[in-house]
């Protein structure tokens, strides 16, 4: 290994570059980030280096700290010489020789890796790692299923991989037909599923689809009706030939389920009968389960509860619109399985998710304090910071670690690809705010063999890729910004089961680092609860409108009004969750004060408003009367009254 002395020299734990703030005493400063309680051991031992800090002047500083960065080539040579990591089989290397660590700080982190790896183990042998849904975590299991804890999960993990691969290849040769398709078997897929329920196989088909697949696969991730609408247009007469894929765990989730219905409508307006063109995947007695078996669709899938929605690409929920894509799934997991071994090293050098999470914690000090840039320079590998956007975020911003301390953890996730970065964003990230780390994905192998050719003499298009990833990786580091780089050979889908499964392990080792749990995601759940609400709020508006609007005359009501006659005490609670007061809000608040109306009815006004607007917006025999714009001029009324009181 090459010595470090060089690179950070000052001192061991001075953080990388600091000669890039100017002034220490900035509260904005990284330096001043608070440090959750189970990290105060490192914060102590930066203390006296911010001691010695503070009696540099910021010039004098930047001078010695300038001084200690290592830009002699040789020597960062011998950096990345020392901690290249390689693997030989899958042909993937990982360069951390950008990321400023010293070796005190790799010293200092040790004995928290070798937790973190025995955490990891014990997880592998099926603890209770998630333990506030008291769940075991399996993903590494389905890549070999001899690692599950018991034979009947093994078996399990088997019978599924079994019938994924027989079900595909049936369909794709035609033995699984459509009942009443012109072409004869199915050429399309449409997936409905959002989350982890789709972001893996979007990431997947758009990384390794061949050109022409067997099936072509569309999604619907999202309950916009104008984006369903679009991907059922897009289909046309092929609906006839389309197989639905819904993919949910839970098997409840409101945006799936809608946009199941949705497609089913469309189904029935094309005389199609859809049992017979719909496949599940779920966990077993879902609602979504339940629904299949009990309508006969044509098959379901499980979902195992010890699987997490975001690391399910390896289940049926990733493997199934793959194999059907004729992506062949058994090196995807081949590649994973490689992957998953090298990563049980408990050398931290030879362990290439270890030296990920070594970089993200030194990079963002272990509290978030960096945003995590993914780069791929390959079209195809578009959508990977997208998925890695789900697979980190959801799984490292937590509000508690595991000890209850409040910590607010994460690290943000971004990306695009390059080089078509480079003329968008990569101009701030060589000069603008210092708050990111990249990664760069490099891919060596520019395109199929034989297909090659020169644009000018010696140079071809994919060298001019390879430049611009290299220009930008040096043009970054020269202004002390850091990096990683992953290079693999070819987007194979060994690569790419490979390049999963370091994040996946990347992931769950830095979340033992700061001592949190990465497989739950409790903070979802409020957002799902509050939408819960307004649907329910809306429904009392309904009923209110109506009541009003079936007297003789019909009664227009103002916001107020509305508002007074949704009003119940549960809203209290309801409403507190809606509170982003607004300009109007605060004036009925004070304008009412004597009155009967409370803060709390003056939140649900605000709500009510946003709800009459999108109503009125979107043709619901809603009349309103005076202008959206001033909100308190305006009275409302049904233009229809429903005697049979339906909103009620
Ligand atoms: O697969 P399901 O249960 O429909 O959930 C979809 C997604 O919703 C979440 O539960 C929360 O966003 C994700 O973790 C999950 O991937």
């Amino acid at each position: 290994m090459a010595s470090l002395s060089g690179i950070c020299s000052s001192s061991p734990t001075l953080k990388k570059f600091p000669n890039q703030s100017p002034s220490l005493t900035d509260p904005l400063r990284k330096d001043h980030v608070s440090f959750p309680a189970r990290l105060a051991d490192r914060t102590l031992s930066l203390a006296p280096l911010r001691a010695v800090a503070r009696e540099v002047s910021d010039g004098a500083l930047a001078a010695a700290v300038k001084k200690g960065l290592e830009k002699d080539p040789r020597a960062l040579w011998r950096r990345y010489v020392g901690w290249l990591y390689q693997h030989k089989e899958l042909g993937i290397y990982l360069d951390v020789s950008r990321v400023g660590f010293s070796d005190e700080f790799v010293k200092e982190m040790e004995p928290r890796f070798q937790a973190a790896f025995r955490a990891m183990e014990e997880l592998e042998k099926g603890a209770i790692a998630n333990p506030d849904e008291s769940r075991m975590v399996g993903h590494y299991w389905l890549r070999d299923p001899k690692r599950a804890p018991n034979s009947f999960l093994k078996t399990q993990i088997e019978n599924t991989l079994d019938a994924v691969c027989k079900f595909a290849n049936d369909v794709v040769s035609g033995k699984i037909k459509p009942p009443s398709s012109p072409e004869g078997r199915f050429t399309q897929i449409l997936s409905v599923g959002i989350g982890g329920s789709a972001l893996g196989p979007q990431f997947v088909a758009e990384a390794l689809a061949p050109d022409n697949p067997p099936l072509k696969i569309r999604f619907v991730d999202n309950t916009d009706p104008a984006g369903i609408d679009h991907q059922i247009a897009q289909l046309g007469p092929e609906l006839a030939s389309t197989l639905v894929i819904v993919i949910s765990k839970s098997g409840g989730t409101p945006e799936t389920r809608n946009g199941l219905l949705e497609v089913q409508k469309a189904f029935r307006e094309a005389g199609l009968d859809f049992p017979k063109q719909g496949v599940a995947i779920t966990q077993e007695n879902s609602l979504l389960d339940n629904t299949a078996r009990i309508e006969g669709w044509l098959a379901r899938f499980p979902m195992f509860d010890w699987v997490g929605g975001r690391t399910s690409e390896m289940s049926a929920v990733g493997l199934l619109p793959a194999a059907l894509q004729g992506i062949d799934i058994r090196e995807m997991l081949a590649g994973a399985s490689l992957m998953d071994e090298a990563n049980r090293s408990t050398v931290l050098r030879n362990n290439p998710a270890a030296l990920l999470a070594l970089c993200w914690y030194w990079a963002t000090d272990g509290v978030g304090s960096k945003d995590m840039v993914i780069l791929p320079y390959k079209d195809s590998l578009l959508l990977f910071s997208r998925y890695l956007q789900q697979l980190v975020m959801e799984s490292l911003g937590k509000e508690f670690d595991l000890d209850g301390n409040r910590v607010n953890q994460g690290i943000s996730v971004y990306g695009n690809k390059g080089s078509t970065d480079q003329h968008a964003y990569i101009q701030q990230l060589r000069e603008g705010v210092h708050n990111f780390f990249v990664t760069f994905i490099e891919v060596l192998r520019d395109r199929p063999p034989g297909h090659d050719w020169e644009l000018e003499p010696g140079v071809t298009c994919g060298d001019y890729l390879f430049g611009m990833l290299q220009g930008t990786r040096s043009a970054l580091y020269a202004n002390n910004r850091e990096s990683i780089t992953v290079t693999v050979q070819e987007v194979t889908p060994r690569t790419v089961g490979a390049l999963i499964a370091l994040y996946e392990r990347a992931v769950g080792i830095y979340a033992s680092l700061v001592n949190i749990n990465a497989y739950h995601q409790p903070g979802v759940e409020a957002g799902k609860k509050a939408a819960g609400e307004v649907l329910a709020l809306q429904k009392r508006v309904l009923a209110v409108l109506n009541e009003a609007s079936c007297k003789e005359p019909v009664e227009p009501l103002t916001l107020e009004e509305v508002a007074d006659r949704c009003h119940a005490p549960e809203d209290v609670h309801t409403l507190s969750l809606f509170i982003s007061s607004s300009i109007m809000c605060t004036t009925l608040f004070i304008k009412n004060h004597q009155s009967s109306i409370t803060f709390f009815t003056c939140m649900q006004i605000e709500m009510i408003y946003k709800i009459i607007a999108h109503m009125a917006a979107n043709d619901r025999a809603l009349i309103v009367e005076g202008s959206c714009g001033s909100p308190r001029s305006i009275k409302v009324f049904l233009g229809e009254c429903n005697i049979d009181g339906l909103y009620a």
